[in-house]
This record gives C-alpha cells, structure tokens and sequence, in this order.
C-alpha cells in the first residue's frame, strides 16, 4: 500500500473521530467532513466520492496548496520590502494613520488600507509564483478560436506572460503598487491579465483566504517593524528560482528592526 494511502493525516483524522457523533455545529473542516459521512451512511446515501481516505488527501492538498504559496508569496513581499525602502515608508505611514500603535492591525482595516493591498497585488503580479499556473487536460476534443484540440490535450495558463504583457503593465519590471489603485486611491478591483490565482473553474479555492492572510501579514510587519538589508543600501534586485512550474525568491538575507512609536 503506498505511504500517502496509509499514513497521510491519519492522527488528525483518528482524533477527531474521538469526538463523533456530534451533535451541535462542526468546529472545522474534519469535523464537517466527519459528520457529512456520518449523515449520509443513516441514509444509506454514501458513495465513493466522500470517504476517510479522501478526507485525508483533502487536507494534504489544502496543506500543500496553502501552505508554500502563501509562505513564499510573503518572501517575496519582504524582499520588495527591502529593494522599496521609500515603499516601506508608505506602508508603515499608513499603518500609522489607519491604525496606530495602541491595538493590533485586523481585517477590518482592510478597505481602508489601499495602499497595503495594492502592494500586495503588486507582489503577486511580479512574483507570478506559478509562471504556468498548473496543468489541465481537455476531457473531449474541443474547437477554440478555429484550432481543434483532440481530448486529452495538455493546457497550461501563461502567469508570467500575462503579468509582464507591456500592453497592461507599461514597464512590466518595475514594481510599482499604484499600477493597482484608482484615481480616487481605492483599489482595482478588476484588473485584466492578472491572474495569479488562475482563473476558471478549478482557479484557486484559497483565493480569498490568501489575499486575507497577506494583507494581515504586511499590515503587522508595517505596524512592528522595518525590514533592511545588512548593508543598509537597497536591495539591488528582486529575482526568483527561474523553473517553469514554481518560482520562489532566492535566498536572501536581511535585518528585522522593531519600529518604536
Ligand atoms: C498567495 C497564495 C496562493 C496562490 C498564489 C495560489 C495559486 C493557485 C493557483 C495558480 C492554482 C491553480 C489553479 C488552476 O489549476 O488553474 C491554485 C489552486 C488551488 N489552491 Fe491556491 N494559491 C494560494 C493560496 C491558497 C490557499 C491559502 C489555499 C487554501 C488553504 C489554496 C487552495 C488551493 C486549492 C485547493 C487549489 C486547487 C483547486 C482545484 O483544483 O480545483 N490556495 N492556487
């Protein structure tokens, strides 16, 4: 039997079933999923697509879709951070207005803290983490735009080119958040050719979860620090670990000082 049949999230799976059966609302995903089973074995409805098994894999993906994507996008922003010193300023002087220093940055902010999301849609665009997105198949032979693509066809969604088309992004290299705010300074909310959650039905289900924990990222690191190089020039140039499937930043080192207000 392979390792990831059987052991992949089997304790976190085991100790949740201590506390089954449940009457009251689930307290997370495993507990849902757990009750779901449970719920539709009484009415003998339960089929192949909800199992033990695949409430295991489910939460590897949710791990692994989640976890490094985020984790590496926040990379990227402190090193933007550190290449933008006069960016910093901004976000730290809006950190400053909106919320001060005697409580903790949250969600709520949000709309209020343009400049802060702006800035991180402009980590994604340059980042563009996965140049590719990642692979799909056609299921039938399809026709587009007059080509036909027999079935099982590989498709893949150009990130990279359509986050460095000069036609949407004049002077594509330049890391610049206002490219992402509005005249009135509210942000964009559609922007054409940026798509680093992909797009379409299987485009990424922790969009929003992601764009929350960013903003609540780089609005806590304004509030408490500043970043810097170990020279305290700036950092001379933001580049990634060129592969055509992932691309995190590389290594690079810094300072983290705290800010006293
Ligand atoms: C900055 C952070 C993130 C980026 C850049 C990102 C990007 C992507 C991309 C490009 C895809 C592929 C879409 C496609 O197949 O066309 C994807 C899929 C997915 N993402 Fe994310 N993601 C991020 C964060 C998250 C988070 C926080 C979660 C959940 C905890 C998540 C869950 C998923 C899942 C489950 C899929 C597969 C969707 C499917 O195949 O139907 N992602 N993501």
């Amino acid at each position: 039997m392979p390792l990831l049949e059987r052991d992949c999230r089997r304790d976190e799976v085991e100790e949740h079933k201590k506390n089954l059966p449940l009457s009251g609302e689930p307290e997370d995903y495993i507990e849902a999923y757990l009750m779901e089973i449970e719920e539709l074995k009484r009415r003998g409805k339960l089929d192949r697509y909800l199992s033990e098994f695949g409430l295991r894999l489910n939460i590897e993906d949710l791990f692994f879709a989640g976890n490094e994507t985020t984790s590496n996008t926040v990379r990227w922003c402190v090193l933007f951070l550190i290449c933008h010193p006069e960016l910093q300023e901004k976000l730290q002087a809006e950190v400053d207005n909106v919320v001060g220093s005697d409580r903790m940055p949250s969600l709520n902010d949000r709309n209020r803290m343009q400049y802060t999301q702006a800035f991180t849609m402009e980590a994604l665009r340059l980042s563009h983490l996965t140049p590719l997105g990642f692979p799909h198949a056609a299921t039938e032979d399809v026709e587009i735009a007059g080509f036909r693509f027999p079935k099982e066809t590989m498709f893949l969604a150009n990130v990279r080119r359509c986050h460095m088309n000069p036609k949407f992004w004049p002077d594509p290299e330049k890391f610049e958040p206002e490219r992402f705010l509005n005249p009135d300074g509210s942000v964009k909310t559609k922007v054409p050719s940026f798509i680093p959650f992909s797009f379409g039905k299987r485009q990424c289900m922790g969009e929003s979860l992601a764009l929350m924990e960013l903003f609540l990222f780089m609005a806590i690191f304004m509030q408490k620090f500043t970043f810097r190089t170990t020279t305290g020039l700036p950092h001379p140039k933001a580049e990634g670990v060129e592969s055509i499937t992932w691309k995190p930043p590389k290594p690079f080192q810094f300072l983290v000082e705290e800010r006293k207000h």
